[in-house]
């Protein structure tokens, strides 16, 4: 069973890792992953987040600075540590002449859970592979295999699992699966962190969302005020005639004509409104015929601020 903990469920402080060759690929890396949350950790390709999983796993050692899982410190108390995560790795590797019901039992026998305390044919149900308990694993599908890897970083019950891009490269439908999935985890009371590179996952998964870039901490908040960054909108409108010359404003962030008779304009949000924009469209003489809106996402977010930390 897990042990009680009040505090956050992964808390990592001023992280560094240099790796041998002189790769700097965490640099003070400080945050905390809230308890029975599902935490989002994004990043562009090399940004660092393998190697902080690596480090919160026990399969790479860390440079400088501090982390705990459960309120385990991963140096001071590692096996309580390592008990409390559960890893689901990015590539599928098994053993092909294991049956699933096979993997979960000696993955047991690995954490030295007791016979009685197996949870096999529960966790097969959980990700609804109890009809190929008994198959080789070979003859599985790539969406069943990734099941079955979440499954077996599940059998010591650990209430902290991390999914490491659970989804790249599957297909919609599965994609949709696994989301069902970790929300059914998370809704029973496991913190799920992942990494992805899918921001509409993250967007739609995520109660909260570190962004890491370069090794560093650009961005740690709930979900919604992260995509609320994004100070920018675009109205698209549609005109009865010919646009002339473009509308102006110091607000409008860009305005381009689109086809014949449209025009997009994006503007800052914190400065104006969609009405706002309208009337001075009009007021330039301008006859508006048909509106639509885009709303910021996690996208426009990600872009702006791992192109500002770049510069
Ligand atoms: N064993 C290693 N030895 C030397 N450098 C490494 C090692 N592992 C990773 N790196 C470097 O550290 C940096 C961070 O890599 P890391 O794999 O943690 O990034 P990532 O965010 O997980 O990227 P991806 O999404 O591509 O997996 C990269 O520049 C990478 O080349």
């Amino acid at each position: 069973m897990q042990d009680s903990n009040l505090g956050p469920a992964i808390s990592i402080r001023n992280l560094s890792k240099t790796y041998a060759g002189g790769k700097q690929a965490l640099n003070d890396v400080s945050f905390d992953v809230p308890a029975g949350q599902i935490f989002g950790l994004l990043g562009p390709n090399g940004a660092g987040k393998s190697t902080l999983i690596n480090i919160l796993a026990g399969l790479v050692n860390k440079t400088s600075g501090h982390a705990s899982i459960w309120g385990h410190d991963i140096d001071a108390d590692p096996r309580n540590a390592k008990r409390a995560i559960g890893i689901v790795p990015q590539e599928v590797v098994f053993d092909p002449f294991f049956t699933p019901a096979e993997v979960l039992e000696n993955q047991a026998g690995f954490y030295g859970v007791p016979k009685a305390a197996r949870r096999t044919l529960e966790l097969l149900a959980a990700v609804h592979l109890s009809d190929k308990a008994n198959a080789y694993s070979r003859t599985l599908s790539g969406g069943m295999k990734r099941r079955l890897l979440i499954a077996k970083a599940l059998v010591h019950n650990p209430p902290v699992i991390v999914l490491d891009e659970p989804t790249a490269g599957v297909d919609v439908e599965l994609r949709r699966q696994l989301w069902e999935l970790v929300s059914q985890l998370n809704s029973e009371g496991v913190t799920v962190v992942l990494t992805t590179h899918y921001l509409e996952e993250a967007e739609e998964l995520c109660d909260r969302i570190a962004i890491i870039n370069h090794g560093r901490v650009i961005a740690d908040k709930p979900t919604r005020e992260l995509v609320n960054m994004a100070h920018e909108k675009v109205v698209a409108l549609t005109l009865s005639e010919m646009v002339g010359a473009l509308p102006t404003h110091p607000a409008f962030i860009k305005c381009e004509a689109e086809g014949e008779r449209g025009l997009a304009i994006t503007y800052d949000t914190s400065r104006m409104n969609a009405g706002e924009v309208l009337a001075l469209v009009q007021a330039q003489g301008l006859s508006i015929i048909d509106v639509t809106t885009r709303e910021p996402d996690l996208e426009d977010v990600f872009v702006s601020l791992t192109s500002a930390a770049a510069g």
